[in-house]
């Protein structure tokens, strides 16, 4: 890969490694555009097949963060943090105190929050270094785990896309397949299953399968079996790149909506499924629950103003569909049209100057 290539290629503002020998710490830090403010994106903990793997999920989950925060309407830019290691085995305090140390030394250019292989706990020991972390206990005062919040995001986001493909956003009966139960899929399932769908999941992990079997009555099947099975919606739920040349084929769903970033394998295959008329609902518009619960805590964290906020993922997605029609375009294309229009009207209205001007992080000068 040609770092700066790409950098170029994305328009990417910075690319930070991390490293603490003492602790195990290799963590890079992706910044992908500071436009709207502050980049604001969680940290993945993974066992990376390479460190140009790392790199390439760090800049790509990066820049999905920029789209994700600017079709979200917060005043945000993107980011993210990939750890290389096992969440399982490599974890330990110092390796988090090191990397809240880099992240405070980035003075407010990046905050962190969790993401797949991160806990509010990891949260908490990184809070013991900086002030730029989200998602941390409520015991202080803070929104705790956005995954559930997440979760109900996209049950909303799903119910719009539902909609817009069979005329009813009512998710009753409605046979919905769902890849990865792991922490957002485990609370998404439960309000599909409140509403009376028909789930069918897998995992890789068998202990998370056979709690949502038993909680929810769901039907499990292989890992590989779930592209193909028989089912009105599809809810990728897992990692990314899962919608590509060799799955598609083996598409029954009419709908793809579900919480995992950078869904589209490459953005070619967001054509084709349009052209197959599935509805997709993208990726970052869908799952932006999470990110909308904890850049709540910038502002002094309120549960009820960040849920209203989460409801109107409903509409966002609406709006995506609105925007698709009108411009005859596919759903990615919208969803990128409606972020980067946001982007380029703050880029406009940025240009006034403006001595000691203000932002979302002023207000947390005072802590
Ligand atoms: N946690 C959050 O608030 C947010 C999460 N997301 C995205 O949603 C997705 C899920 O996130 P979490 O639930 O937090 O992660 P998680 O790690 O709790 O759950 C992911 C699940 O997918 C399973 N999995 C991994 N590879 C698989 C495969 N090939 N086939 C089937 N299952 C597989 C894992 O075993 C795990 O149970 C990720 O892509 C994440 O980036 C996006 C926005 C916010
Ligand atoms: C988990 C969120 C709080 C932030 C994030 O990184 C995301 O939405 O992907």
């Amino acid at each position: 890969m040609e770092i700066f290539k790409y950098m170029e290629q994305y328009d990417y503002e910075q690319l930070l490694f991390c490293q603490d020998k003492e602790s195990g710490l290799k963590a890079i830090i992706a910044i992908h555009d500071t436009t709207l403010g502050p980049a604001l994106g969680g940290t993945r903990m993974w066992m990376y097949e390479s460190e140009e793997a790392a790199i390439e999920d760090a800049l790509r989950l990066a820049r999905g963060m920029t789209y994700k925060n600017a079709a979200a309407g917060l005043n945000l830019g993107g980011g993210k943090t990939v750890i290389i290691g096992d969440p399982r085995k490599d974890k330990n305090e110092a390796m988090f105190r090191a990397f809240g140390r880099f992240i405070q030394g980035l003075n407010g250019r990046y905050i962190t929050a969790e993401d797949v292989g991160t806990t509010v706990a990891d949260m908490d020991i990184i809070y013991e270094e900086t002030d730029y972390v989200t998602g941390i206990s409520p015991a202080f005062g803070s929104s705790g785990n956005p995954s559930p919040v997440t979760a109900y995001g996209v049950y909303r986001g799903m119910k719009a896309a539902a909609k817009e493909a069979f005329g009813s956003d009512s998710l009753e009966g409605k046979t919905i397949a769902v890849q990865g139960v792991g922490n957002v899929a485990y609370n998404l399932c439960r309000h599909l299953h409140e509403e009376g769908a028909k789930l069918i999941v897998t995992d890789i992990n068998k202990e998370a399968v056979q709690r949502v079997v038993e909680e929810f009555g769901a039907k499990a099947v292989d890992p590989n079996d779930i592209y193909g099975v028989d089912c009105d919606i599809f809810a990728p739920c897992a990692l990314g790149g899962i919608i590509n040349d060799q799955t598609i084929p083996q598409l029954k769903a009419k709908v793809i909506a579900g919480a995992a970033n950078n869904q589209l394998r490459e953005a070619r295959h967001g054509d084709i499924i349009h052209e197959m008329g599935i509805v997709y609902a993208p990726d970052y518009v869908i799952n932006a629950g999470g990110v909308i619960n904890v850049a709540d805590e910038l502002y002094g964290y309120n549960r009820e103003r960040a849920m209203k906020k989460v409801e109107q993922i409903y509409n966002n997605i609406e709006k995506v569909f609105e925007i698709a029609k009108r411009d005859n375009i596919p759903t990615y294309k919208a969803a990128d049209r409606m972020a980067e229009e946001r982007i380029e009207k703050m880029r406009q209205s940025r240009s006034q100057f403006l001595q000691n001007g203000h932002h979302i992080l002023s207000r947390r000068r005072g802590r």
